[in-house]
């Protein structure tokens, strides 16, 4: 069979094809999937179980005018390749390439840009209703969503309204019975009772008025594009229930789908990952965090930890193996996950709740509202603060300290490195009168010998890690190293000193009016929006005591950072450790 794939460079090349090529377009694509990721790593095994499905709704579809949304955004992979990138999919994720998830300003057949999952279905009922309030009666909207994500509330919410709107959409079901690790809850179940001929109640989706049919193959093309030609042509809200399997046609990514989620570099022939360093290096945060929750929580019965569908990625795994019964995964609902943790609180247990920062930004009201209204000291640890890397800007965690520092009773803080961390996880878990919110970033620390026996620390309290006279640069949380870098890197003499604030929120003020008297220059520096951040908790502070003091915040400015390597974000952010040097340098 010649080569297809090559002379695709959109759907209209894709619905020439017949039968048989498509199934060899399916080979072919997926050859291609696995060549680019194994080389610039992104999220493989999603975008392998959809190789069929991708072809299939662009086969049958007239996309772009169709609106085709994809959940999350991460099994994108084949969509992106058959719209007309394919010559650039090798700058996927990349700084300056194409976004690793769809994007409106990407593409005409990125009908809506997604990253946090279950969004699609009320962005698509939008759609669907804006065709008909605008007269178009015709145009098809679909959204493919995973088993995992469908169980987040939001989703359930455009479920339930679309039900009863008589609205043109099909949601395809893409049930792989995975997240990133294994989905969970009571809907997981059902789902499992439903493939295997089991279920005995009502369809659940029949009961919210869609048309539901299936469960289909979902690698089987023929099948699939019989069906949705099927389902095209049937009024109102319709829901197609495929299976597949999560990296599919890459035997190691399907014998370990969770790895194989997003594997880094691995062997395209073989699907070996490639090996990492055997060198002593410091440990990734997660790993910092999930052991010594263990080590905490054996020591202490009133323990719990959660995280909404991340035990891998927060190393939450790590309690989750050690004492499963006071470890859990909640599934896609950091909503539930903030609440369900004040309601342990509030009776007596020391919930450590888990969520990535930019996760968080979908439970603020539950921080608030069911938190710290009630002043109920549940320990949300936030990984991923700060700016993430390839994942870009629907990923980086840079608002947590914006949005946590206005909310009372909530104590915020940014540990300089592992000791630190350890240390105020130990510290809070002996009781805390109050909520805490302790961030830290995507990626390893600086300590090799990290596991020192833990100590209570003073909550709120910074540091003067360097003596000086002229300035005085205030850092908070692991950036703060790079201020070490650069002092131990430029002969300042005694004139820079460097404090070290872990508190955002409560600020060492005693320290902070001691800095204003022997300071009239300071800098501060976060890995975190300049707007709302650490600077502007400073500046606030030196403006209430009506100090007149040079501050520069060295912050993340009032744009979305891109996608790209963390280093070259610092960059483009301008909180690098060699934009600060000049910056200080000049006054040498
Ligand atoms: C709001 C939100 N929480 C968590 C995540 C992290 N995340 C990315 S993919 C994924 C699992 C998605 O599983 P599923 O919807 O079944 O899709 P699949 O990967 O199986 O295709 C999760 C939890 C996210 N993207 N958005
Ligand atoms: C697609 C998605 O939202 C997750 O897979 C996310 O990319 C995980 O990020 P980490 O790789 O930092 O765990
Ligand atoms: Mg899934």
């Amino acid at each position: 069979m010649k080569a297809i794939l090559e002379h695709i460079d959109s759907p209209k090349d894709l619905r020439t094809l017949n039968p048989e090529e498509l199934t060899h377009l399916a080979f072919e694509l997926r050859q291609f999937i696995i060549d680019i990721v194994s080389a610039k790593e992104g999220h493989l095994g999603a975008s392998l179980g959809v190789v069929e499905l991708t072809i299939a709704l662009h086969y049958t579809f007239n996309t772009p005018t169709d609106k085709l949304i994809w959940d999350v955004g991460h099994q994108a992979y084949g969509h992106k390749i058959l719209t007309g990138r394919k010559a650039i999919f090798d700058t996927n994720r990349q700084f300056g390439g194409i976004s690793g998830f769809p994007k409106m300003e990407e593409s005409e057949y990125d009908a809506f840009g997604t990253g946090h999952s279950s969004t699609s279905i009320s962005a698509l009922l939008g759609m669907a209703l804006a065709a008909r309030l605008q007269g178009n009666f015709t145009r098809q909207h679909i959204a493919v969503i995973g088993d995992a994500s469908i169980a987040s509330g939001m989703a359930f919410e455009g479920l339930n309204h679309a039900g009863v709107t008589n609205a043109n959409i099909l949601v395809v079901l893409n049930d792989n019975a995975m997240g990133i690790d294994p989905s969970v809850g009571a809907l997981k179940k059902y789902l499992t009772n439903v493939k295997t001929g089991t279920a005995k109640e009502e369809n659940i989706f029949e009961c919210l008025n869609f048309h539901y049919s299936g469960p289909v193959d979902g690698h089987n093309l023929p099948l699939l594009i019989s069906e949705l030609e099927r389902l095209k042509k049937i009024e109102g809200p319709k829901l197609l229930h495929v299976i597949t399997i999560k990296g599919k046609g890459l035997k190691k990514a399907e014998e370990n789908q969770v790895v194989y989620h997003a594997p880094g570099k691995f062997n395209k022939q073989t699907g070996e990952l490639e090996k990492s360093s055997t060198n002593a290096q410091p440990p990734k945060f997660q790993d910092v965090f999930g052991r010594t929750l263990v080590e905490l929580a054996l020591k202490n019965d009133k323990i719990v930890g959660l995280t909404p569908a991340m035990p891998t990625g927060s190393s939450m795994k790590f309690m989750m193996d050690a004492l499963p019964e006071r470890a859990y995964d909640v599934g896609i609902a950091e909503q539930h996950a903030v609440t369900i943790a004040a309601g342990m609180a509030a009776d007596g247990l020391i919930p450590f709740c888990n969520i990535y920062s930019t996760f968080l930004q979908r439970a603020y009201d539950q921080v608030i509202h069911d938190v710290a209204l009630q002043n109920l000291p549940v320990i949300f640890c936030l990984d991923r603060a700060g700016l993430v890397g390839e994942d870009g800007p629907t990923h980086h965690g840079v608002y947590d300290i914006a949005y946590l520092r206005c909310i009372p009773h909530l104590m915020v803080c940014s540990p300089l490195n592992e000791i630190e961390l350890r240390n105020i996880m130990y510290t809070a878990q002996l009781g805390l009168h109050g909520p805490i919110a302790i961030r830290y970033p995507r990626g390893r620390g600086s300590i090799v010998n990290w596991q020192q026996p833990m100590k209570k620390v003073a909550l709120g309290k910074g540091q003067q890690l360097r003596k000086g006279n002229h300035i005085a640069i205030l850092s908070t949380g692991p950036i703060g190293n790079n201020v070490i870098e650069l002092l131990n890197e430029i002969d300042s003499g005694s004139k820079i000193a460097h404090y070290n604030f872990p508190f955002i929120k409560p600020l060492d003020k005693e320290l902070l009016k001691d800095i204003f008297q022997n300071f009239d220059h300071i800098i501060t520096l976060e890995d975190g929006a300049a707007i709302g951040g650490f600077g502007s908790a400073v500046l606030d502070f030196a403006n209430n005591i009506e100090m007149n003091k040079i501050i520069k915040i060295f912050g993340i400015p009032d744009v979305f950072i891109p996608h790209g390597p963390t280093l070259e974000l610092y960059k483009e952010a301008g909180i690098d450790k060699m934009s600060v040097k000049k910056y200080v340098q000049q006054f040498l």
